[in-house]
């Protein structure tokens, strides 16, 4: 079934909350403030069961929805800024009517293509995720939509507020959904109930007030939580898939060991994340003077002393990376050394991270932005190889694919563990249709150098 212009048409938007329960009230910490006028995340995850009618999907998905709601209850509420208050805070409130907003299409699209791993059109996923209103005072949280593809299957779309949910937030959130949606009666296990309390979160630095004050200053000293506009995306740029293997990571990490002196973290992250900067930054090319601002989000659960639950709802991320990286160690010398100067800043970077640098890699954005020339190439990471989004079967079986469509607004790199559980990475892109072919060819022919 191929349809040159494929439609998505809204059917209804329902408001699916919570069994009637207690309001609730959340505090942003730190951790959270630091993205708070970021886009959402958007997240698309795609199923293939043609047998499946949309009546049985619907109703489905809202009561799993509905009672999972029950164990996420900020996730039906709405950010609030009032200008009385000295911070924003997550409210739900059965008073408010606050529920998730669930919109529910169907498109005529083709499943296969858009699952497909080759160029797609970036603003052709657009329709199939939900947006979230923002005004200065009260954001939306979650968003979702259900687009039903007859004969095929469907997909998921889920909008999340950053300042709310980091990556692992929101699988654990969709795995919980997805658990009540398969199993119906079964409780939900303990890895999947969310630790909500922010008591727990130290900041002993002031940090929170130090943050507040800086997003003050960046809206005329009023509180708002209205978002950073984000770029129009044209019809020339595409979305792509890369993939690496299990064994081309391998191929990768023993090449390193055999050429670099020093003791490095070889991880699947490290490594997948160092072949890519590796390609963009060649393929871009350009003046080897040129910087480069490299960056990656680490989830900071376990890195606190003492640790938070690997549980807790809400940000424990932190940014990483070095926003004047030099493109020449990359760009310069013998084929295959590039990589391995991008795996040995990667590897420092992750081994570095520690609590003593949370304030200074939490403030230094605020800084460098102001100060970077435009143009300059940004490479930066949306989701990672561990949160195991593939791992949402509602019933239905797993995901065929799982994107994150939001990467065309920042052009970040998707990462994630690939679907079939083999142990490689999918790696997500998006270019202008130009630049497929030259960062298609480095990134092949790296795999086959000796
Ligand atoms: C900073 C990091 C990316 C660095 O990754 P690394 O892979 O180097 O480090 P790591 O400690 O996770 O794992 C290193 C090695 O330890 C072992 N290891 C660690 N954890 C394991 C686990 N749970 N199960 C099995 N093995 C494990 C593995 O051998 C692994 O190597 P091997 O991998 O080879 O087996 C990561 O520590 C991290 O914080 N990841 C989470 C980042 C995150 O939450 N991103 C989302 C941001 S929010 C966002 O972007 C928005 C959104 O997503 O919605």
């Amino acid at each position: 079934m191929v349809h040159s212009n494929p439609t998505v048409n809204i059917l209804e938007v329902v408001r699916v909350s919570p069994p009637p329960s207690d309001s609730v009230t959340l505090p942003l910490t730190f951790f959270d403030l630091g993205w708070l006028k970021l886009h959402p995340v958007d997240r698309l995850l795609f199923y293939r069961v043609p047998e499946l009618t949309r009546s049985v999907l619907v109703s489905k998905l809202k009561s799993s929805l509905s009672a999972t709601l029950l164990h996420y209850l900020p996730l039906a509420g709405r950010l609030v800024w009032n200008p009385k208050d000295t911070k924003p805070s997550i409210v739900y409130s059965l008073d408010n009517e606050d529920a998730v907003h669930v919109t529910v299409a169907e498109s005529n699209g083709d499943l296969s293509r858009l699952t497909g791993d080759k160029p797609r059109t970036a603003t052709e996923f657009h329709p199939l995720v939900p947006e979230l209103p923002v005004s200065d005072e009260s954001a939306r949280v979650l968003a979702v939509q259900i687009t039903f593809f007859p004969n095929q299957g469907f997909s998921l779309g889920v909008t999340a507020h950053h300042a709310v949910l980091d990556g692992k937030t929101t699988a654990m959130f969709l795995k919980a959904w997805a658990h009540n949606c398969k199993n119906e009666q079964d409780p939900l296990p303990h890895d999947l109930t969310p630790f909500i309390d922010r008591t727990v979160v130290k900041d002993p630095t002031g940090l929170e007030t130090k943050l507040l004050n800086r997003w003050m200053s960046a809206s005329d000293n009023k509180p708002s939580l209205k978002l950073f506009p984000s770029k129009d995306i044209g019809p020339e740029i595409v979305r792509v898939t890369y993939r690496l293997t299990r064994e081309n990571i391998q191929t990768l990490r023993e090449r390193v060991e055999t050429e670099s002196r020093t003791e490095l973290r070889l991880s699947t992250f490290v490594i997948t994340y160092a072949y890519v900067i590796t390609c963009l930054v060649k393929a871009r090319g350009g003046d080897p003077t040129r910087r480069v601002c490299i960056g990656f989000a680490s989830d900071f659960r376990s890195r606190l002393n003492p640790p938070l639950p690997s549980t807790y709802f809400g940000n424990c991320i932190v940014g990483a990376g070095d926003f004047d990286a030099e493109a020449e160690p990359i760009l310069g010398g013998e084929e295959g050394k590039g990589f391995i100067s991008a795996v040995e800043s990667l590897s420092g970077w992750v081994n570095g991270l520690c609590p003593e640098n949370i304030e200074k890699n939490m403030l230094s954005p605020f800084e460098a932005f102001k100060r970077m020339e435009p143009g300059r190439q940004m490479i930066s990471v949306a989701g990672s190889t561990r949160l195991g989004i593939y791992g949402s079967d509602f019933g239905w079986g797993k995901p065929v694919k799982v994107e994150i469509v939001t990467i065309d607004k920042d052009m970040s790199v998707s990462l994630s563990e690939s679907g079939d559980g083999s142990g490689g990475v999918e790696i997500g892109l998006c270019f202008k249709k130009d630049d497929v072919g030259r960062f298609g060819s480095l990134f092949s022919r790296g795999l086959k150098l000796k």
